[in-house]
């Protein structure tokens, strides 16, 4: 078991280069299955969801390369065969199989996702539009069972912005016969960057991006080349972490305008940000001022990042109050950081920061992803060190965070229960 001991209080310098997006990688990779034909997909993040995919892809018979930061999907000798359990459970995007297979196949089994523990996370929106789709689906015990005789296009009314279900609809009827059209749809640029690669690979996706997305079916989808956005939620993390530490930290291939909500915060925070055409430039400032901060759905602040914000937040002067409107049960990280001096409570849907204590080094446990990168950031400012577990689910969603830390400066180690040193993650 490794655990990563952090000797907080020393700010954040230099240059990081944010990975490609977790979010797109997970769903780029199923929708390349829909193609007759090779696709690469290149600016892969090297983690563990993407390991886990590519595991799962060989395990369907797919030929797939992965060398670095490239995939190489070839679906061609790919058979239908039903996966109920094991590695499908290991993520949550492993539901996108759903989709892809039944816009291949007419056919999918595929056991239902793991991922993140963050309170309920229902999937009644997928199966409201494969159903429109014309297919019918039946879970039997824990195995989604989807079939349909054709696919036809319909009108769908997503009665809350769902990002899966807007990507799962989306592979469906991407060879539907017909005109599908799918209302109050996510605008996450996860989504705009698996649109652009089906489109790519010859579908007819208009408005991705938008709230209405019309999918026009075609029967071919053909091989092509494609590149992942930057990770916004890495990059966010990265500015949190060098706002925190009072550092002054530039971020290297990013689309700022996907972080427009998160720098508007950061400023009313007090934070300095200054973005160039790929870069963000963080610079810490000693004072923080306490802001209330709502999630929603892009371009919205992202529920990923309620977590990290909150260490944050107590160091401002004042009251916050964080409010996870998407999940309301996003809040595993909240006794860890009180274990590290924090004055937080949870209240309904919010969790309510008043800021100014000192935070201190102790050993606390990552429940989830972002949980894992809210402690790491309240790591990084403690006096003293910190010592984290749960780091599988931190190696889900950052690549070589240790590596990218310890490059700004911070006073990080990995290490196995019998004192190895594990510096590539
Ligand atoms: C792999 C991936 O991309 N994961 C992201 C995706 O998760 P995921 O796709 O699971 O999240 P959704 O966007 O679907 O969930 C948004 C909201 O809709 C609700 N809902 C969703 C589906 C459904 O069928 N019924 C329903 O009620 C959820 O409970 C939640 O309250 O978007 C979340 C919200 O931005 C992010 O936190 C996750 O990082
Ligand atoms: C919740 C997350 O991921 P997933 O949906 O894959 O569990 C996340 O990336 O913060």
């Amino acid at each position: 078991m490794e655990k990563l001991f952090i000797n907080g209080g020393k700010p954040l310098a230099g240059h990081v280069t944010i990975s490609g997006a977790k979010n797109s990688a997970v769903a780029l990779i199923p929708a390349a299955l829909l193609a007759d034909g090779p696709v690469v997909i290149e600016n892969l993040p090297s983690i563990q969801d993407v390991g886990i995919y590519y595991e799962l892809l060989r395990e369907m018979g797919v030929d797939v390369l992965f060398e670095e930061d490239w995939m190489e999907v070839d679906s061609r000798p790919m058979k239908l065969m039903e996966m109920p359990n094991g590695k499908v459970k290991k993520l949550r995007a492993s539901y996108y199989l759903w989709g892809a297979l039944l816009g291949k196949f007419g056919e999918a089994r595929i056991g239902m996702p793991g991922g993140c523990d963050l309170g309920p996370r229902p999937v009644d929106l997928h199966i409201k539009g494969f159903e429109a789709l014309g297919a019918e689906v039946h879970n039997h015990n824990g195995v989604m069972i989807i079939k349909a005789e054709r696919l036809r296009g319909a009108r769908i009314y997503l009665d809350t912005v769902s990002v899966g279900a807007t990507i799962n609809i989306m592979l469906a009827a991407t060879k539907a016969e017909g005109t599908t059209v799918i209302e109050n749809a996510a605008r996450e640029p996860e989504i705009v960057d698996v649109a652009t690669l089906l489109n790519n690979m010859g579908a007819d996706i208009k408005g991705a991006g938008t709230d209405v997305i019309r999918i026009q079916g075609v029967s071919k989808l053909s091989g092509c080349r494609h590149t992942i956005i930057p990770d916004r939620i890495e990059a966010g993390t990265y500015m949190i972490a060098a706002a925190a530490t009072r550092g002054d930290v530039t971020l290297e291939n990013v689309i700022p305008k996907h972080l427009e909500s998160v720098t508007a915060k950061l400023r009313e925070i007090g934070v300095t940000v200054e973005e160039g055409d790929d870069t963000i430039r963080v610079i810490g400032q000693e004072n923080y001022r306490a802001v209330d901060i709502k999630t929603s759905p892009y371009p919205g602040f992202p529920t990923d990042l309620q977590q990290p914000i909150t260490s944050l937040l107590t160091l401002a002067k004042g009251t916050s109050i964080v409010t996870d409107n998407i999940y309301g049960h996003r809040f595993r990280h909240i006794d860890e950081l009180r274990r590290m001096g924090a004055n937080i409570k949870v209240e309904g849907r919010s969790a309510v920061i008043e800021g100014g204590s000192s935070l201190l080094g102790a050993k606390v446990i990552a429940s989830d992803l972002r949980a894992g990168a809210a402690l790491v950031i309240a790591a990084l400012v403690a006096e003293g060190v910190a010592q984290l577990d749960g780091l599988e689910h931190i190696d889900r969603g950052y690549e070589n965070l240790v590596g990218k830390l310890q490059q700004l400066g911070a006073i990080v180690r990995r290490l196995s229960s019998n004192g190895t040193e594990n510096i590539k993650c």
